[in-house]
């Protein structure tokens, strides 16, 4: 079984760790670096995965590499690594926003690169994921990633960073905005009386029934709401108080302004 490492044990990694070994990963085969040791003993007692604080050794010990810090410190900590990749070649796999593959090989190295935007449904074997390779990617390392990403939830493969970009608005970061939906949907059933864990269980399966209804049917999801939406009824009154605040533009704007900081972090934080 390919051995995984992960470079920055965090919320994104930890969801993919996670995902993993729900679907059956053998821990043994996963290994968390991280500079925190608090970090590392929680994974450890909930995954009995392997834990490092030493990058190079988790490299050394592995066939991916996944690389999951922040983007602010990726060439930080790319530089004291980069030797080591360059002569062990794992598959790299990058799950930073706004680090694009021509950074990435300039600090890593000559290798096969994939450039990844998941998202922490992961977690619970629902992410949805995009994968841009580099040149250097076989076809068999194509299928080893869409092996990990496949374990926690679907992936889709993009051409070129600004799909990647578009990817982020999409689901990458998506999965903020429903959680935003939820938070403004239980406070405003607070603020009517409504007991706040009744107003968050109702919520949450509104929420679990619509996401299932719209990936089973057959029917858009314009049709379902239509469906809901009965002429002179409830529903309508709450549709048009959104379309008169112009939902489909504050939507519209918020994953244009995903876009634009991606864009913007390339060039921030970028090899140049
Ligand atoms: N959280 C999310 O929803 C998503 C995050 N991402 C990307 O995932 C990456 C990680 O984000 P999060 O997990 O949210 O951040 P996080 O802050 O939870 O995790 C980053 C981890 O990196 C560790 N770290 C710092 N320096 C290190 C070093 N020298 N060596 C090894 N580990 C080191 C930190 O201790 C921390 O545990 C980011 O680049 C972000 O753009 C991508 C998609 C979704
Ligand atoms: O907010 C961020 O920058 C990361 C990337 C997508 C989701 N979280």
């Amino acid at each position: 079984m390919t051995t995984i490492a992960f470079i920055g044990s965090g919320n994104m990694a930890g969801a993919i760790m996670g995902g993993l070994i729900e679907d059956g990963y053998q821990p043994d085969n996963i290994i968390a670096s991280d500079p925190s040791e608090e970090k590392l003993a929680e994974l450890k007692q909930r995954h009995g995965i392997q834990t490092t604080q030493n990058n190079i050794d988790a490299i050394k010990r592995s066939d991916v590499v996944v690389l999951a810090v922040k983007p602010q410190v990726m060439e930080q900590v790319l530089e004291p690594l980069k030797a080591t990749l360059e002569e062990t070649q794992p598959l790299l796999i990058s799950v930073a926003a706004g680090i694009n593959q021509y950074s990435l090989q300039q600090w890593a190295g000559d290798l096969a690169i994939v450039r990844c935007m998941p998202n922490t449904p992961s977690l619970v074997g629902k992410g949805a994921s995009g994968l841009l390779a580099n040149d250097k990617v076989s076809d068999q390392q194509k299928s080893i990633t869409e092996d990990i990403l496949g374990a926690v939830g679907l992936s889709v493969w993009v051409n070129n960073e600004q799909q990647l970009d578009w990817v982020t608005a999409v689901s990458g970061s998506g999965p903020a905005y429903y959680f935003l939906f939820m938070e403004c949907m239980i406070q405003a059933a607070k603020n009517m009386g409504m007991d706040e864990e009744q107003a968050k269980k109702l919520t949450l399966q509104t929420a679990l029934g619509a996401a299932t209804m719209a990936q089973k049917s057959d029917v858009e999801p314009d049709q379902l709401r239509k469906n809901v939406t009965s002429p002179n009824g409830t529903t309508e009154q709450a549709i048009l108080s959104f379309q008169n605040a112009g939902l489909d533009k504050i939507v519209k704007d918020a994953m244009e302004a995903v876009v634009k900081r991606s864009e913007e972090m390339v060039k921030e934080l970028g090899a140049k």
